[in-house]
C-alpha cells in the first residue's frame, strides 16, 4: 500500500544524507519534498502542514548526536513522527467486560465490513482463544446475511441467525441473549452499509449502538478511497462514540494516505489492518512497523510473527535435518516450500516486509511471481510421489505426460526442473555449518531453529530471474 509513499520518502530522504549539519537551508527542498509526497499520498492537507512543522521544529532544534550523522537523524525524526501520526502506541481491543463482549462494525458499503467481522472472528478464536458468535444485523440486504453465513462457518465460529423481516435491535439482542447462554465470550455484530452516509444509516446504528452497550465500536474503513476517507470517517466519529478503527483493503495500491489521516482527524486509532480478502488477511496495527515500511526499512517484527504462525514447523525442521545430512532435496520438499510462501501471503506481501525489499515487492507483483509459483506447484501435482522423489528419471513421455495432465507447456516443466536443481545445488552447499550460518543470518527468523530457505529468507529461489 505504502509504495508510492515510500519510494518519495526515500529519495527526499537521501537529500539530507551527507550533510555536515541540519540547518534551514538544507532541509528546505527535503521538507518541501517531504511535503508533496505525503500530499501524493493522499494524506489530509492540515495533517501534511502540522507533520511538516513538526518535523522541521524538531529537526532544527535537534542537539547533534554523535551517534547518528545529520540524514539519520533527519530520518529518526521522520520516523517518529509518522509513528506519532499514527498513534503512539500499538492499542488492541479492549473486551475487558462482564462477557459477552459486543463489537458493533460500522462502515459504508462495499468497505469490507462483513468480510472483516469474519477475519475478526477468526483472529480472536485462533489467537486469543475466544468463543465467538456473529451476527448481521443487515437487513437490507439479505445476501449480506447469507454472506457472513458462509464466512463464519468458514473461519469455525457460531452463527446467530437472522432475516430481513427483523429489526436491527431485536436481531442484536437476541444474538446477545443467545451468546449469554452458550458462554460465549465475544459477539460480533455486523451492521448495514449504504452508500453514502445518510441520516436514517446513522440513526439506526446508534440506536443499536444505545441497545448493545459494545466494548468496542470500530469503523471499518476501505483505504482506496483516497481522501474521502477522511469525510467518512468524521461522519461517523461524530455519529458514534468509536473505539477504533479498521483500515481494509491494504494490500490493494492504495497511496496509504488514510492510514495517516484517519487517527488525526478522529483521533482514534487504527488498531487492525486488512490485507486481503482471505479470512486470515488481517495484521494488527502497529504504528512504528508501519512508519519502518513506509521508510523502506521493512517490517521484520511482522514477518517474524506471521512465520511463526503460519510455517508449519514439523515440516520446516524435517526439511533442515534433511539438509544437514546431506539428503536429497526433492521435489515434494519444492512444493512444501512453495506451498509456505502462499500461505504466508505470497511472496510480494512477505518482500514488503524486509528492509529495502519494498521495491522488489513491487516487482515481484508486477512479474506475476505468485503466479509462477502456481504453475510450479500443479506441475508438481501432476507427478506420481515416485517422480516427485526422483526428478532425474523424467523422461520425455513422463514429461509429457505431466504437462497435459497440469495443462501447462513442456517449456514450464523443463523451468521448474532448471530451477528446481539449482536449488538442489544451493542445498547441498548449506550441508553442515551451511544451514546454520544462513539461519544466523536470517536473525532467527523462524524461531526455533527451523525454517525455510526459500520462504523465510525472503530470497527468491535461484533462478528467478527479478
Ligand atoms: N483486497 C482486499 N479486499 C477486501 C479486503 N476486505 C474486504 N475486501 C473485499 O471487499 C469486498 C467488499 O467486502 P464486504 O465485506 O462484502 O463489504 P461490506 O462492507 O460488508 O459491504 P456490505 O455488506 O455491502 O455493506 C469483498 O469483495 C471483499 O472480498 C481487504 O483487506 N483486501
Amino acid at each position: 500500500m505504502f509504495n508510492t509513499l515510500s519510494d518519495r520518502l526515500s529519495d527526499s530522504l537521501r537529500r539530507v544524507t551527507g550533510k555536515a549539519r541540519l540547518t534551514e537551508d538544507n532541509i528546505k527542498d527535503t521538507l518541501r519534498e517531504v511535503r508533496k509526497a505525503l500530499l501524493e499520498a493522499d494524506v489530509a492537507l492540515p495533517v501534511v502542514k502540522a507533520f511538516v512543522a513538526q518535523v522541521r521544529s524538531k529537526a532544527l532544534g535537534q542537539q547533534i548526536s554523535k551517534a547518528l550523522n545529520p540524514g539519520e537523524q533527519f530520518l529518526k525524526i521522520v520516523q517518529e513522527e509518522l509513528v506519532s501520526v499514527m498513534g503512539a502506541a500499538n492499542e488492541t481491543l479492549d473486551l475487558a467486560v462482564k462477557p459477552p463482549a459486543v463489537i458493533l462494525m460500522a462502515g459504508l458499503q462495499g468497505a469490507g465490513k462483513t468480510t472483516s467481522v469474519a477475519k475478526l472472528a477468526r483472529y480472536l478464536k485462533e489467537r486469543e482463544k475466544k468463543k465467538v458468535l456473529v451476527v448481521s444485523a443487515d437487513v437490507y440486504r439479505p445476501a449480506a446475511i447469507k454472506q457472513l453465513e458462509t464466512l463464519a462457518e468458514e473461519v469455525g465460529v457460531d452463527f446467530f441467525p437472522s432475516t430481513a423481516e427483523q429489526k436491527p435491535v431485536a436481531i442484536a439482542d437476541a444474538a446477545i441473549a443467545h451468546a449469554r447462554k452458550q458462554f460465549a465470550d465475544v459477539v460480533i455484530v455486523d451492521t448495514a452499509g449504504r452508500l453514502h452516509i445518510d441520516d436514517t444509516l446513522m440513526e439506526e446504528i446508534q440506536a443499536l449502538h444505545k441497545a448493545v452497550n459494545p466494548a468496542e465500536t470500530l469503523f471499518v474503513i476501505d483505504a482506496m478511497i483516497g481522501q474521502d476517507a477522511v469525510n467518512t470517517a468524521k461522519a461517523f466519529n461524530e455519529a458514534l462514540p468509536l473505539t477504533g478503527v479498521v483500515l481494509t483493503k491494504a494490500d490493494g495500491d492504495a497511496r496509504g494516505g488514510a492510514a495517516l489521516s484517519v487517527r488525526q482527524v478522529t483521533g482514534k486509532p487504527i488498531k487492525f489492518l486488512g490485507t486481503g480478502e482471505k479470512v486470515d488477511a488481517l495484521e494488527p496495527f502497529h504504528p512504528d512497523r508501519i512508519a519502518s515500511r513506509i521508510l523502506g526499512m521493512g517490517d521484520l517484527m511482522s514477518l517474524i510473527e506471521q512465520a511463526e504462525q503460519k510455517i508449519d514447523k514439523d515440516k520446516a525442521d524435517k526439511l533442515v535435518k534433511k539438509v544437514k545430512k546431506g539428503q536429497r532435496f526433492d521435489l515434494e520438499d519444492l512444493r512444501d516450500q512453495l506451498q509456505q510462501m502462499q500461505s504466508m501471503g505470497g511472496l510480494g506481501s512477505m518482500m514488503e516486509k524486509l528492509p529495502g525489499m519494498g521495491n522488489m515487492a513491487q516487482l515481484a507483483q508486477q512479474n506475476n511471481l505468485t503466479s509462477q509459483f502456481k504453475v510450479m506447484e500443479t506441475i508438481i501435482d501432476s507427478m506420481t510421489p515416485f517422480e516427485r522423489r526422483n526428478p532425474d528419471l523424467l523422461n520425455g513421455s513422463r514429461k509429457r505426460r505431466i504437462t497435459m495432465g497440469s495443462g501447462t507447456q513442456i517449456q514450464d516443466l523443463n523451468r521448474l526442473l532448471k530451477q528446481y536443481k539449482q536449488m538442489s545445488k544451493m542445498m547441498k552447499k548449506m550441508k553442515g555449518g551451511g544451514m546454520n550460518k544462513m539461519m544466523r543470518g536470517m536473525g532467527g527468523m523462524m524461531g526455533g531453529g527451523g525454517g525455510m530457505p526459500g520462504a523465510g529468507g525472503g530470497q527468491l529461489p535461484p533462478g528467478f530471474r527479478r
